[in-house]
């Protein structure tokens, strides 16, 4: 049989494996959307871009950064597929930037050094993130929002509250990508018991740092069984994972490859679900209406609106209740703590 001349990725977004397709041939029935990413010069940024600029299920890619984004924007359109792509820079061009868009996914911000939590990131990326999520208020408010700078478990509070004192938010449409969680638990799950990672599926709840990361090892597909010793070190070594990059990187930043490999697999699910595809399931940080908290990560049922709705956290295990229980004071301050800042900016901005 000869051998389609496109290349597959595939990936599990839900308990059914699915593949994605990047390729330049597009199927009549998909209708192109057009996204941005809001610090696209960034160790994210690019490879994010490259990515989506290899997607069929994209239109017109809007490049914003502070800096280098025509160099990034003239070098990804010389490639061959059909996303056209728009670089803009500062301040003054951001209005034009989103205009139109469908998606806009932000990973500006600085990154952690080895010895910072994602919480000291906040003095610099909260404001940041206030004044990029301003201009999504004014100039695409019926955008999703896709927030990747940290710290997510205040940065995404922070999003919501710009968005209702414009009286534009809505819930199905802010998410803090946290997929790169559940890509990290697949990968060890799968190198532990020596199973196929494209095939495992751990949900990942709660928020994004530390202990607030809660992996559901009691609820993977297909079921997998640990001990207790088993159970300990891959919950770690999950929470951990991001200061694990931090540590090797020695200084030169955080998780960008993979983290942009799991904001274009977030894009994807999106996007598939903006389409009009159903079952598209994937984990994302959102205000939570099921749980004790005001922000929760659960699996979260995609549509043509955004978030559907909360699949929820399931039966959870007594060890999953123990580390929700733990994760509580953390959670709780990092959201309290975005909420009181973006009321601090909105009066200063006002
Ligand atoms: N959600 C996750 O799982 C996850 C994973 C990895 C990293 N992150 C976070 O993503 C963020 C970016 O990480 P990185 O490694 O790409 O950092 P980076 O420093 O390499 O890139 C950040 C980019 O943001 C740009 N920028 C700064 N201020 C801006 C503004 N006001 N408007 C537009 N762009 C602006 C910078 O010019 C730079 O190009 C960090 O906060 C990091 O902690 C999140
Ligand atoms: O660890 C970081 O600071 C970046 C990111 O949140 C990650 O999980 O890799």
């Amino acid at each position: 049989m000869n051998k389609p001349p496109t290349l597959f990725i595939s990936f599990i977004s839900s308990v059914t494996p699915k593949l994605i397709r990047y390729t330049s041939i597009l199927s009549p029935s998909i209708q192109t959307k057009n996204v941005a990413v809001l610090g696209a010069s960034g160790g994210i940024g690019q490879p994010l871009s490259l990515l989506l600029k290899l997607s069929p299920l994209i239109n017109n890619l809007s490049l914003y950064d502070i800096q280098h984004t025509k160099g990034v924007g003239v070098d990804l359109s010389h490639i061959e597929t059909q996303v056209k792509v728009k670089a803009y820079v500062g301040k003054e061009q951001l209005s034009d930037a989103l205009k139109d868009m469908d998606l806009v996914l932000i990973p500006a911000g600085v990154p952690r050094k080895p010895g910072m939590t994602r919480d000291d990131l906040f003095i610099t990326n909260a404001t940041i993130v206030a004044n990029l999520v301003s201009a999504c208020a004014k100039n695409c408010s019926q955008a999703i929002l896709a927030i990747i700078t940290n710290p997510i478990n205040s940065t995404v509070p922070i999003a919501t509250e710009i968005m209702k004192a414009y009286n534009v938010y809505n819930e199905k449409k802010i998410i803090g990508v946290t997929t790169l969680d559940v890509i990290r638990a697949a990968t060890f799950v799968a190198e532990a018991k020596g199973l196929d990672s494209l095939r495992v599926f751990v949900p990942v709840i709660g928020g994004h740092s530390g202990n607030t990361i809660i992996p559901l090892l009691s609820q993977i597909s297909p079921p997998v069984s640990f001990s207790q010793q088993e159970l300990d070190s891959l919950t770690s070594r999950i929470q951990n994972a991001g200061t694990e990059v931090v540590e090797a990187k020695a200084g030169t930043g955080s998780a960008t490859l993979s983290m942009a490999h799991a904001g274009a697999r977030f894009s994807f699910s999106i996007l598939d679900a903006l389409n009009g595809k159903t079952g598209i399931i994937d984990c994302g940080y959102v205000a939570s209406q099921e749980t004790e908290f005001k922000y929760f990560a659960t699996p979260l049922l995609l549509g043509r609106n955004g978030v559907e709705t909360s699949i929820g956290v399931g039966k959870l295990s007594e060890y999953e209740t123990k580390l929700i229980e733990k994760a509580k004071p953390e959670l709780n301050a990092n959201i309290q703590k975005g909420i009181d800042f973006a009321k601090q900016y909105l009066t200063k901005s006002r």
